[in-house]
């Protein structure tokens, strides 16, 4: 008998300019902020492209701060956080990855400055109210409205330098957010909608966008499915997946978007038992008969991408700590998650072998 509809559904807030040319939106989106004193932040890599973008604010950029890192440190945290009060500002501009939009979400946690993001990867961050926060080796993410972007613009002209293997790796990381989504315990008819799409969008721009990373078309569809999943994750509770990740990005400060890509073909695999809708969804979005898991693990091995824990630098023996920090704070998820099943995951994972349930 099949389950009859039910379900909530929170819309968040969501303002995005997608297009060549979005940037030259930023003045207006500032001005529909209300913004007067802007902190621009970035990766240290992206300091040239937030010069750029700084530019075009003119003298209301007041500062530059280059220093954002992957996982959002909480020395790193504290380091914007005094250099905003400094300089008095009043909004950021975050331009870059998941690592400066995450260091402007701390700053609008902690300081009240609300945040216009240009994301220049796929992770999804801009999308979503969660926050991250990384302290002697344990990563802390939380939900707070305040930390959702009050702009988004997307404009694909900012990605062609993204490398081909950070652009398949963040894609994937975003795809694994429309996954878990489908199979939340909070999700919702319209949730799956946008998932189903994002990871149509996502997987079929990839391939484009790995064969020639300068095709401004493949670059505005994968933005455009990174925006439909990384709404699906600010609107949904992660499961297994996102759990094990943010423990091997805590715990061994692995990659965020590599490991990601690692590990969905595994947690998928690990669920689709479990989540017969969830694994419809996904053969509908990627055109696969049957098993959505074998076929991301096969597109991210076509695509150059890393397939094994080993690879990203984990040493076999942390498996047993990674299984215990993972199993440390229960959450939701579709199947039960016990030591002897993660610790089969993960073992898999490392060594690179196709996934298995
Ligand atoms: N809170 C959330 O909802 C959420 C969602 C996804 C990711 N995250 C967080 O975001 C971080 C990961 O984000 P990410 O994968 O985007 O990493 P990142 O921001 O560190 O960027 C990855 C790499 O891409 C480079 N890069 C970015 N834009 C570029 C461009 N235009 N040209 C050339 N190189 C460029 C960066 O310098 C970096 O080396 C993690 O800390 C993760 O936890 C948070
Ligand atoms: O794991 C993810 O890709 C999304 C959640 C996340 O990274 C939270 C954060 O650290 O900001």
């Amino acid at each position: 008998m099949n389950t009859p509809l039910a379900f909530a559904y929170q819309g968040l807030p969501m303002r995005v300019v997608l297009g060549t040319g979005a940037l030259g939106r930023l003045a207006d989106e500032i001005d529909h902020a209300g913004l007067e004193r802007i902190m621009v932040l970035c990766s240290p890599r992206q300091l040239e492209l937030a010069t750029m973008v700084a530019g075009l604010i003119g003298p209301r950029a007041v500062d530059i701060h280059p220093h954002a890192r992957m996982h959002v440190p909480a020395e790193s945290a504290a380091e914007a956080q005094r250099r905003a009060k400094e300089v008095n500002a009043d909004g950021c501009v975050a331009v870059g990855g998941g690592s400066a939009i995450g260091l402007g979400k701390i700053v609008a946690l902690r300081y009240g400055l609300p945040v216009i993001a240009v994301p220049t990867t796929y992770a999804g961050s801009e999308m979503t109210p969660v926050w991250g926060l990384t302290e002697n080796g344990v990563k802390r993410t939380g939900r707070d409205p305040r930390v959702l972007p009050v702009s988004v613009l997307y404009d694909p002209a900012l990605t062609v330098a993204l490398p081909t293997d950070v652009s398949v790796t963040s894609g994937m990381n975003a795809i694994a957010h429309a996954v878990e989504a489908l199979y939340a315990p909070d999700a919702s008819p319209v949730i799956n909608l946008m998932a189903e799409e994002g990871v149509r969008a996502l997987a079929a721009a990839l391939p484009d966008v790995a064969a020639d990373g300068t095709d401004l078309d493949a670059r505005a569809r994968a933005q455009y499915g990174a925006w439909l999943c990384g709404a699906c994750l600010g609107a949904t509770t992660m499961s297994l997946h996102h759990k094990l990740c943010h423990a091997l990005g805590g715990t061994l400060d692995l990659p965020h978007a590599p490991t990601h890509t690692v590990v969905l073909p595994h947690a998928l695999a690990f669920n689709q038992g479990a989540a017969p809708k969830a694994v419809a969804a996904l053969n509908r979005a990627l055109g696969t008969p049957a098993d959505p898991a074998t076929y991301l693990w096969d597109l991210a091995g076509r695509l150059g991408a890393p397939r094994s824990l080993r690879e990203l630098g984990m040493p076999e023996s942390a498996i047993d700590r990674i299984v215990q920090v993972t199993l440390a704070n229960p959450y939701a998820n579709p199947r039960e998650v016990t030591a002897e099943g993660l610790g089969r995951l993960l073992r898999t994972a490392w060594a690179g072998q196709p996934p298995t349930a």
